[in-house]
């Protein structure tokens, strides 16, 4: 089996004694599109500049295309594509002016793919960066990142505060670039709908923990959800049914979502005594959510996760806990 771009070993970073990432074990498989999910604050930029051998670990390893992170050599680091948030352009420059600058020196720099991605943010190379919207940076700034061919594609929040046509620019460049199997790209995102366009794998991270690795199937099919009525039911009722991730209570109907449901959840549904208990279809933005709201507030409203799942290999023990 090819070894992982990236492999994560009992990362584990404290800020002071506050650990913001903790006993971080995961693979980053090459060829494939692997979404890194989670809430503000969960740990993923922290991870990522790990990774990329910008912070060092407290404790644990990051192994990134093969060698360790923390002694990444230029060579190594030249292989990767690093696009972090915020996107960094000079604004004086003219779009050619910044392929110009960043071409320099570099043999395997390809200005046609360049240009394709330019043109597909509907940008034209002669407008100064300063002149462009916040999409169209996006666009220049990938642009950068892809054209030297790097084999991994590591994006912090490329989407951020992107409109819906960049980001289906952004989408669609990076379907494109992923496609022929062998380059890898990790992407850090809050868009759950553009993962579900975009990625093969998911990882969730809560509060500095690895909870979900698995593939987007895998993590489609574990979910179920229905729609109920009942007058009388309160939250002790609910966290006695295995498998139960989150209820929520929408005018009189509760939505309850089961991962990994078997013939016992279902018993213990049944014994709810709900009124119209129904499946429902749920996408997949729904489930990612329901794993990552996980706060209690006043009764209209009810939260726990307590799963388990596991990836289809069942190696990497996965899922949600309190
Ligand atoms: N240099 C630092 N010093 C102290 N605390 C830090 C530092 N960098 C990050 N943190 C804290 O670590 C936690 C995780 O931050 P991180 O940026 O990794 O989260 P994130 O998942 O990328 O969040 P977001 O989705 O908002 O980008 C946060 O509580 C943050 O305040």
């Amino acid at each position: 089996m090819n070894q992982p771009a990236i492999e994560l070993k009992r990362l584990t970073r404290y800020f002071g004694s506050k650990p913001v990432v903790r006993d971080l074990d995961f693979d980053v498989p090459v060829g494939k599109v692997t979404a890194l999910l989670g809430l503000n604050g969960a740990g993923k930029t922290t991870t990522i500049r790990m990774l990329m051998g910008l912070l060092s670990p407290t404790r644990g390893r990051a192994i990134t295309l093969g060698q360790d992170a923390a002694e990444m050599t230029p060579q190594t680091r030249s292989r990767i594509g690093y696009l972090v948030e915020g996107h960094y352009l000079y604004g004086s420059m003219r779009v050619s002016d910044c392929q110009q600058f960043q071409r320099a020196g570099n043999e395997q720099w390809d200005s046609r793919l360049f240009d394709d991605v330019v043109r597909h943010f509907a940008i034209d190379p002669k407008s100064r960066v300063s002149n462009l919207s916040r999409g169209q940076r996006a666009g220049v700034a990938l642009a950068l990142v892809l054209a030297p061919g790097p084999e991994l594609l590591v994006l912090d929040d490329p989407a951020l505060g992107l409109d819906p046509v960049s980001r289906r620019a952004l989408n669609e460049t990076l379907v494109q670039y992923a496609g022929d199997g062998e380059r890898t790209v990790l992407l850090s995102t809050h868009l759950l709908d553009d993962v579900e366009r975009i990625a093969d794998r998911v990882a969730v991270m809560i509060g500095g923990r690895l909870k979900v690795d698995t593939t987007m199937e895998d993590f489609g099919s574990r979910i179920t959800t229905y729609a109920a009525r009942s007058e009388r039911l309160d939250a002790d009722q609910l966290a006695a049914v295995p498998g139960l991730v989150e209820a929520r209570r929408l005018a009189d109907r509760w939505q309850l979502t089961l991962a990994d449901e078997d013939d016992e959840s279902r018993a213990a549904l049944k014994r709810l005594n709900f009124v119209d208990l129904e499946q429902t279809e749920s996408s997949f933005a729904d489930a990612v959510l329901s794993y990552l709201t996980r706060e209690r507030s006043d009764g209209s409203f009810f939260t726990q996760s307590l799963v388990s799942m596991k990836t289809q290999d069942g190696n990497v023990a996965s899922g949600v806990t309190r």
